[in-house]
């Protein structure tokens, strides 16, 4: 029946005001203003229909893409949205698009790297989208190892340029040969981008100077062509339907591509006329800023994504009844849940529903809190780095590579929980969840492989560690490794399972945890006579600790949340109990190390289980009203399984009634294939 809320009792559950956990979600209230605006903008407006996705020819669905994003355009210009509001719309649209490379990389390369000068010439045709970018930097061969780079730029003091090439080229006409050492993987670059910041070695007078970025035009204003020495194109179909394939990542071949001095990024290093490399005060690491940025911002979004697929999976999984009977009757699995509701089971309300779903609402949540406060650390050093002042890099470095990794593993990981904790239908496109497992979890990868970015934490971690007693004193997320000798020494003190709601208690066991790892890894490579030899042989324990590290990091944010003032009945209460379930799943599942490295006893360990199962029974009644406070659209979630009001089955028979296949009762390919097979059955049959 329309108009019916299936979900109605189980939001009149709710113990806390859930238009104040929406504020507290968003941020502020002006930022929940702004979010829901733009949100029903979109979901709105039949231009940005999604669900036809997974069913479109990648040639199509690009073209759509490309329509939207120039729809988005019109809307952003027509209607004079602000920066934020702009930002909303690309988010609530809901769609990877080269303007994601545009505005999340190309502009902030051109906004970190270049000078005034340089910045007063192409920021204003970039912010008016005259040009188009992206940052084309990973080649076919080199991703991770930036330094590895083999793409040169080579300075002509004849003409006053830079020649460009991409080097061991056999053919620049076509990708057939493998020799071919090419750009290979950025988005926009394939279809879309007019310019390109290309990473490549500068060479001056023979000598190779490292990687610097670069400006480079690909295409003609003119006709969209590629310009002479260019060849470009999309690299092929990527992983699922829909998806990332939205996205026109591309493959680029540079023949002696000339371009003007004055085009090379010159912040950090320039080159004179005469051809002299010079290196500005500013640490060369800043040609790597662009990162520091995107990392950021990805860990903001890691709970969008998780959040996501937690509303689709917690709505759900109180909808879904499963076991029990109609009338509470005899074939009821368990005396509990006899005892406890009539008729069929929820499956929420199955402790190992519960077990493997809350873990990830807490997630959801702890994401949350720390990619606000990764903004903040984010927005400090960039203050910091205009006076320069340069000492919060690293930490910058180290924060934003290691919850970039953290949380979008967790992420992913969680995703394609949430699609088995729907069972069956999970697995269907209209749940959404397939789709959006396929276009987050490269993720994992982008902006920095998982693995890779955790051994440059291990690595800040060792330097920590090789310097305590220098005098120098650790500060900011590392400040815990001033106490070491404390924290090596402590045990914990718990003793009854509500000890562990205690937040000085829970940090310092987080503490301990991270400092005994670094500390036993630390000792381990001074084992080695050549320290990169013992770095690589130790390199899956050193990943341990980074993580153990910053997933002290994530309990820390969450529980500095809470000290401050949260307005709204029962919103603080119920944070601290997502809170709980935060760090004690994570002090569950790895209980070896803190078991291993003696803060905790077995019987404490036990201990902790016991208040996260009193803890999973606190928020049951309020999981619905917990992924109502994310205020998503049913057109954002784009899930049958998760809309609003939990009319799933209707909704489930309608779509599948439209699919293409339906369209005929008898399938297109009976009289090729069906028939003469079925009629050469029934003769053989009869014989
Ligand atoms: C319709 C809508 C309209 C409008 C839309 C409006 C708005 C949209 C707005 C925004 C969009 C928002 C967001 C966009 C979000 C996402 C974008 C979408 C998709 C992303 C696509 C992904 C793109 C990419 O993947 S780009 C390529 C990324 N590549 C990598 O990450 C490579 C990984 N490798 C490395 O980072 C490094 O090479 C390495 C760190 C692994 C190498 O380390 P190594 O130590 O070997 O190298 P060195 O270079 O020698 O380093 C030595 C020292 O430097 C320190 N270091 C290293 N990295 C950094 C850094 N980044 N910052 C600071 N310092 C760094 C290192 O620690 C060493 O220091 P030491 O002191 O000497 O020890
Ligand atoms: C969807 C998508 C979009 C992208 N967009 C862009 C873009 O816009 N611009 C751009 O320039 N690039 C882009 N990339 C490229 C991306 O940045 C790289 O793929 C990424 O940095 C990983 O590098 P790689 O592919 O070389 O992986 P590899 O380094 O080859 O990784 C392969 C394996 O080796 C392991 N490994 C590598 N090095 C080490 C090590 N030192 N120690 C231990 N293990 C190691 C990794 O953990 C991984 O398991 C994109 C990639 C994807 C998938």
């Amino acid at each position: 029946m329309a108009g019916v809320d299936y979900l109605a009792d189980e939001r009149n559950k709710a113990e806390f005001d859930v238009d104040s956990m929406k504020i507290v979600w968003a941020g502020s209230r002006h930022t929940f203003e702004v979010a829901d605006r733009i949100s029903k903008l979109v979901a709105n407006d039949p231009a940005f229909r999604k669900d036809d996705r997974p069913m479109l020819p990648r040639k199509e669905l690009f073209k759509n893409t490309l329509r939207k994003a120039a729809y988005a355009w019109k809307l952003i210009t027509e209607l004079r949205l602000s920066e934020e509001e702009a930002s909303k719309l690309r988010f609530f649209v809901d769609e990877p698009a080269y303007t994601d490379l545009h505005w999340g990389m190309f502009v902030p390369a051109l906004k970190g790297q270049c000078t005034d000068e340089q910045q007063s010439k192409w920021l204003p045709l970039a912010y008016k989208m005259q040009i188009i970018g992206c940052y084309a930097q990973t080649e076919l061969g080199h991703g991770s190892n930036v330094q590895g780079l083999e793409t040169t730029a080579t300075f002509d003091p004849q003409t006053d340029e830079f020649v460009i090439h991409s080097p061991t080229l056999t053919s620049s006409k076509c990708y057939h040969t493998v020799e071919v050492l090419c750009t290979w993987w950025p988005g926009g670059l394939g279809k879309v981008s007019t310019h390109a910041v290309v990473y490549a070695r500068l060479i001056t007078d023979g000598k190779d100077h490292g990687v610097h970025g670069f400006i480079v035009q690909l295409r003609s204003m003119e006709d969209h062509k590629p310009l002479p020495g260019i060849t470009v194109g999309d690299i092929g179909m990527k992983f699922g339907n829909g998806a990332y394939n939205t996205m026109d990542n591309g493959v680029l071949t540079l023949d002696h591509v000339r371009i003007p001095r004055d085009q090379m990024m010159m912040r950090v290093s320039q080159v004179t006329r005469e051809g002299k490399y010079k290196q500005s005060d500013v640490p060369r690491q800043l040609v790597y800023g662009t990162m520091v940025y995107v990392r950021q911002k990805i860990v903001a979004d890691a709970s969008c994504a998780l959040s996501k697929a937690v509303c689709i999976a917690t709505r759900y999984s109180a909808v879904r009844r499963q076991f029990g009977s109609q009338n509470g009757g005899p074939e009821t699995q368990s005396a509990h849940y006899r005892k406890s509701y009539t008729g069929l089971i929820q499956v929420i309300d199955y402790k190992t529903q519960q077990n493997r779903l809350f873990p990830l609402l807490a997630s959801a949540y702890a994401f949350r809190f720390v990619g606000e406060w990764l903004k903040w650390l984010y927005t400090d050093v960039t203050q910091r780095l205009a006076v320069n002042d340069f000492s919060t890099l690293p930490e910058a470095h180290a924060c934003t590579a290691g919850l970039k990794s953290l949380t979008t593993t967790a992420t992913a990981d969680g995703i394609e929980e949430c699609r088995k904790l729907c069972g069956g239908h999970g697995y269907l496109c209209t749940s959404g969840l397939p789709e959006l497992f396929a276009v987050y979890v490269p993720a994992c990868t982008y902006e920095g492989d998982n693995i890779v970015l955790l051994l440059q934490v291990a690595r800040f971690l060792m330097k920590t560690v090789s310097q305590i007693g220098s005098g120098k004193q650790p500060v900011g997320t590392i400040a815990y490794m001033g106490r070491v000798e404390h924290l090596l020494k402590s045990r914990c003190s718990v003793q009854r399972a509500e000890d562990w709601l205690n937040p000085s208690q829970v940090l310092e066991a987080f503490e301990a945890r991270a400092a005994r790892m670094s500390v036993s890894c630390a000792q381990n490579l001074s084992k080695f006579s050549n320290p990169e030899e013992g770095f690589a042989e130790l390199s899956a324990d050193l990943v341990e600790a980074a993580v153990a590290h910053c997933q002290l990091i994530v309990v820390s944010k969450f529980l500095d949340k809470l000290q401050q003032d949260i307005p709204g009945k029962g919103v603080k209460q119920l944070l601290q109990a997502v809170c709980g379930i935060y760090y004690l799943s994570l002090l569950h599942k790895h209980q070896g190390e803190f078991l291993a490295t003696s803060y905790i006893t077995p019987k404490q360990a036990a201990l902790a289980s016991d208040q996260l199962r009193a803890l999973y029974s606190k928020v049951r009644p309020n999981a619905i009203a917990l992924v109502d406070s994310f205020n998503y659209t049913d057109h954002f979630l784009g899930s049958i399984l998760g809309c609003y009001d939990g009319n799933v089955y209707p909704k489930l028979y309608e779509a599948a009634k439209k699919d293409p296949l339906n369209d005929t009762v008898v399938p297109d390919g009976y009289h090729e294939y069906l028939k003469p097979l079925l009629k050469q059955q029934l003769h053989s049959a009869k014989l």
